[in-house]
């Protein structure tokens, strides 16, 4: 594609250049820069890609787009926010690729993962080639790929969708997050179907405040305040159960579907009964009912249901054939994950890391323990501090033995992440033992028949960052471990 041709997408127009190189990639990685590339200069958080400008050009670059003028021997168009402009040019480059799928994109403060993967399944059993992008991985058809992100940048998620339409998927899901939203990643994407889980503290290292993190959420509905298109979805999935959905239906220009078990909505799980093997309720729908046999555990659960039972239905799938693919999943990978080694105490690995999803977890558990209930729970470095002590909250106030641990300290020292927790919860009963691997031990041992062990925070991960480094470490195969060793 010829560099004119695709600035003529920016809005507002820049300036052409004389030169008019044909462009065979974008890249805003200096290292990735083949011959005939055009170089995105992007301001990151760490580095200023300006720097590598020079360095793209010796490398092939054929043309620089940059915020500022830089002195080089290929065309430099400044534009004033690389960020939102690299977006455009992506879904161009790559032929705009979701409109060319049904698209689904998901936000949330929890269940986007556990949503996203119902949703899949769902859609897989109507008979269509699935994609999704998530936290644990990016699945194009059938090939899973790693991600760092959950939403990753434009340019990887505009290639990724191009991949998907090569290989014939019809339906994407996708996560959401609102840093994506925030920072433009996920502009240009066209999608058809937009849902809304819940808004509880998460992220406020990033957003400051709540009001900021709703206001990033918003923007998957209503696109407010951008100035780059991003496009308007079909139908807005809002739980009716969460004030934030007030907002967002204010602000949509998109059909609105609710769901919800509290509140009246176009669907509604009422007659909920929790049994220690799954969750039963009744699905009314308009004025019909249907019974739904969950094999997945709490309330939590069934709002993620509703979600994904909400998006098939605007999909046009109909509602048994939706329950009868969600009935047959028995959980998500890292989400109330049972770890069963022939012990007679439970042992649930989750991925809970914010306070809501934590007490959510305990609430479910506390619904079935007979006896004590220990949680092994730490708090990231390098992430919202003011989680810390409600998270330790959180633990005394369900778990008969809480125990704080390390969970990804990163560059912070554990022992002050520890203590920012234990401010939380001065005069009451808790253990700190900070080496992750002898806390889910020490849970372990000391459970007896009857008990419920919750180890939360890293659910399907398989890594501890400590300072700079990346340990492998997995939840599930040490609580495994500590239970053989019995
Ligand atoms: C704050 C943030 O979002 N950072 C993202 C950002 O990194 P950054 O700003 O540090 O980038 P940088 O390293 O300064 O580089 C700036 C530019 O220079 C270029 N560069 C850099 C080095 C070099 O040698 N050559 C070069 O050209 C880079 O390619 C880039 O274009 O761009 C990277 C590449 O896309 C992202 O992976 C990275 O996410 C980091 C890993 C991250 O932790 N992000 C979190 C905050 C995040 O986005 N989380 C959400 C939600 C997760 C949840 O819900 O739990 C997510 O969607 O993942
Ligand atoms: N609808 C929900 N409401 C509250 N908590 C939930 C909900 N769904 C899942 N959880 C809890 O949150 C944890 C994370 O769930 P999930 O991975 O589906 O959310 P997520 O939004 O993808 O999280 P993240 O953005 O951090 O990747 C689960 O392990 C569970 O403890």
């Amino acid at each position: 594609m010829k560099l004119q041709q695709l600035l003529t997408h920016l809005h507002p127009l820049v300036p052409f250049t004389e030169e008019n190189p044909e462009i065979t990639s974008i890249e805003n990685d200096h290292r990735k820069v083949q011959k005939g590339s055009l170089f995105v200069c992007i301001k990151g958080y760490t580095v200023d890609g300006h720097h590598f400008a020079e360095s793209a050009v010796k490398s092939g670059a054929v043309a620089v787009l940059a915020e500022r003028p830089l002195e080089l021997a290929v065309p430099v168009i400044t534009v004033k926010d690389t960020l939102r402009a690299i977006a455009v040019l992506a879904d161009v480059f790559y032929g705009q690729p979701t409109q060319q799928l049904h698209l689904i994109g998901i936000t949330g403060t929890n269940g986007k993962t556990t949503t996203s993967h119902l949703i899949e399944k769902i859609f897989a059993d109507h008979g269509q080639k699935t994609g999704l992008i998530g936290t644990m991985y990016t699945k194009i058809a059938d090939k899973t790929i790693e991600t760092k992100n959950t939403t990753p940048e434009s340019l990887t998620l505009q290639k990724t969708f191009r991949q998907m339409v090569e290989e014939g998927v019809e339906m994407a899901v996708m996560e959401v997050s609102s840093h994506a939203l925030d920072l433009g990643r996920v502009h240009r994407c066209d999608y058809d179907v937009a849902v809304f889980t819940n808004l509880t503290q998460d992220h406020l290292d990033y957003h400051k405040t709540m009001e900021e993190y709703k206001r990033a959420k918003s923007l998957l509905f209503s696109q407010l305040g951008n100035s780059f298109n991003l496009k308007k979805p079909k139908f807005a999935i809002l739980n009716a159960d969460d004030p934030a959905s007030e907002l967002f239906k204010k602000s949509t220009a998109a059909h609105v579907y609710t769901y919800g078990i509290d509140h009246p909505a176009d669907i509604q799980a009422v007659n909920i009964e929790m049994t220690t093997t799954g969750t039963g309720f009744d699905l009314l729908v308009g004025k019909d009912k249907y019974p739904v046999h969950l094999q997945l555990l709490g309330k939590f659960s069934v709002y993620n249901v509703l979600a994904a039972i909400s998006a098939a239905l605007v999909s046009g799938i109909p509602v048994l054939e939706a329950i009868a693919s969600i009935e047959k999943v028995n959980g998500v990978a890292g989400r109330f994950e049972l770890v069963k080694a022939g012990q007679d105490f439970t042992v649930i690995v989750d991925y809970a890391h914010t306070p809501d999803s934590l007490e959510n977890v305990l609430k479910t558990i506390e619904h079935f323990a007979k006896k004590k209930v220990f949680v092994v729970v730490g708090c990231g470095g390098d992430r919202d501090r003011t989680k810390r002590p409600l998270m330790a909250q959180i633990a005394c106030r369900y778990a008969t033995n809480p125990i704080f641990t390390s969970d990804n300290p990163r560059s912070e020292d554990p022992m002050a992440i520890l203590k920012e927790m234990e401010a939380g919860v001065q005069g009451e009963d808790y253990l700190v033992i900070p080496d992750r691997k002898e806390a889910i031990n020490y849970a372990v041992k000391q459970a007896e028949t009857g008990d419920v062990v919750l180890i939360a925070g890293k659910g399907h991960e398989t890594y501890q960052i400590i300072g700079n480094e990346v340990h492998d470490f997995d939840d599930r195969l040490v609580a495994r471990g500590a239970i053989e060793e019995r």
